[in-house]
């Protein structure tokens, strides 16, 4: 409801498929606008390739293409004819890309090679399809980069994944968990993949935010891209990573942060961050009180948008002030302005903050700089909130007993693992046949999320794998939940 209610979204007939509407369509490019300058900042170019894949191409990659088979589109007719040959729609670029970059490195001088594309992908896929979350087209960025050395390649992985964690903490006011992918969830063209993973605390589940995975050479031998080492002579395979984030991130913000009465943004992402309603217009309200009211409304946005403030003045006569109230808190504006002639002649203003409820009467006076304070503190404090929330449901769990105890409670659990995908498999089966069934729905068992890069403490010398049953020696604490 809130997703419609607050113009998000609107519905399509094509199952899987939704319209971003502006309300929406305004938080993706103020994401893509950051992300946009710090990659370009670190010397990545934007390009832009078919969206149409050849079979030869996509079967290039046969490694890992297979599980993802099931989930590619394709185009197999034009008109009334059919094609000679079906054509792919891209999943995702790699094989459309990669031929490419075989052409345009031959020296190591053609290297680092960095380029991005903002873009559309589609993935045919079966489960349930959910705005945001899971959809049969999304937008994203992927970028594609190429290093001669491995090292350089590492170092770039990272990067991009703190520029993910700060799109989550610093603009969204989401907090993320960091880490590395198990064998069993990375990439399986890659040779590792890095994630944030999101706490959704009102499904008690986890949520992939973002992804920078580490290709290693895997690609560069399938697609043969090769430069002359100027040291030998000899010819090397390209170290490569690739990286995304998607309109899935506008979803999970409205799933952290959205409340009984709506959406709530962050300020950082708001279009607007501040609305003004004019009240206490009655109709004993004289002509000229009334246009006062209204030239002192028009004048306030004025002076706030110059000192760059997004405001927007909501002076339509045939809403009421109550209509108008209920309306952006249903959109999540963080900090409502109400002028009434009793405020004016105060030279005051009441400020309605959207994520506490909390109403605060301004003076006119230094009120741009009142509200950009203002506005600071409600982005920190609404990432507190969800911080706190984040960290009070996360258990660390030495066994499967306690393991599942925490999931009942909406937990995520830190805990030692081998780190084999078979003991992986029996941890998710065991959790979900012990987990208290809700409301006869089977509830799912605990699948990885990442093993955190900050690690809760030591593996002890004597400390056991969660699932005593496989009996091999723990490698890493394992952050494990529920997830989408
Ligand atoms: O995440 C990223 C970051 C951006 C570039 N691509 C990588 C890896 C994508 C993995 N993937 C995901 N779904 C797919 C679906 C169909 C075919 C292929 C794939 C596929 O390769």
């Amino acid at each position: 409801q809130v997703i419609t209610k607050s113009e998000l979204i609107e519905y399509y007939d094509i199952s899987g498929c939704y319209i971003l509407r502006p309300w929406a369509y305004s938080i993706w490019e103020m994401v893509q606008r950051y992300v946009d300058d710090r990659i370009k900042g670190m010397g990545v170019q934007n390009v832009y390739f078919p969206m149409f894949v050849s079979n030869a191409a996509l079967e290039k990659e046969k490694t890992h293409i297979t599980d993802f088979a099931p989930e590619v589109a394709w185009v197999t007719r034009s008109g009334r004819s059919d094609l000679a040959e079906p054509i792919a729609i891209r999943p995702t670029s790699e094989t459309v890309m990669y031929p490419s970059f075989a052409k345009w490195i031959q020296s190591y001088r053609d290297l680092p090679l960095k380029v991005n594309q903002w873009n559309n992908v589609v993935r045919w896929e079966f489960k349930h399809p959910q705005p945001f979350l899971r959809t049969r087209e999304f937008l994203w960025h992927e970028g594609h980069t190429a290093f001669a050395t491995r090292e350089e390649a590492e170092v770039e992985v990272m990067e991009i994944l703190a520029m993910y964690e700060y799109v989550y903490e610093n603009l969204m006011a989401v907090p993320v968990i960091k880490g590395r992918k198990t064998e069993k969830e990375k990439f399986a063209g890659g040779d590792y993949t890095t994630t944030v993973e999101v706490y959704i605390g009102a499904s008690g589940r986890a949520i992939q935010g973002a992804t920078s995975h580490h290709l290693g050479q895997n690609f560069s031998q399938m697609f043969d891209i090769v430069f002359e080492d100027p040291a030998t002579g000899e010819k090397r395979h390209v170290h490569q990573n690739s990286w995304a984030i998607t309109t899935r991130s506008i979803g999970v913000m409205v799933m952290v942060h959205g409340d009984d009465k709506g959406l709530v943004l962050p300020p950082r992402l708001a279009a607007h961050q501040l609305v003004l309603v004019p009240c206490g217009l009655t109709v004993r309200t004289t002509e000229e009180a009334k246009r006062a009211l209204l030239d002192k409304c028009n004048s306030l946005a004025a002076e706030l948008r110059a000192c760059g403030l997004r405001v927007h003045a909501d002076l339509r006569e045939h809403y009421s002030p109550g209509w108008k109230f209920n309306h952006w808190e249903l959109k999540g504006v963080p900090v409502r302005i109400e002028v009434g002639p009793r405020d004016m002649a105060a030279k005051q203003v009441v400020a309605a903050i959207r994520y506490s409820g909390e109403k605060r009467t301004l003076p006119e006076e230094g009120l741009a700089a009142s509200l950009q304070a203002l506005l600071d503190s409600v982005q920190s404090e609404m990432f507190a909130r969800a911080k706190a929330e984040q960290d009070a449901r996360l258990s660390v769990c030495p066994d499967l007993a306690s393991l599942c105890a925490a999931l009942d409670k909406q937990h995520l659990i830190l805990a030692p693992f081998c780190g084999d995908p078979d003991c992986e498999d029996l941890i998710k089966k065991d959790s979900a046949r012990n987990a208290i069934v809700e409301e006869g729905v089977p509830s799912m068992g605990a699948k990885s999320l990442c093993i955190p890069f900050n690690q809760p403490d030591e593996i002890g010398p004597d400390t056991k794998c969660v699932h005593s049953h496989c009996g091999r020696k723990p490698q890493f604490y394992t952050l494990f939940g529920r997830s989408y």
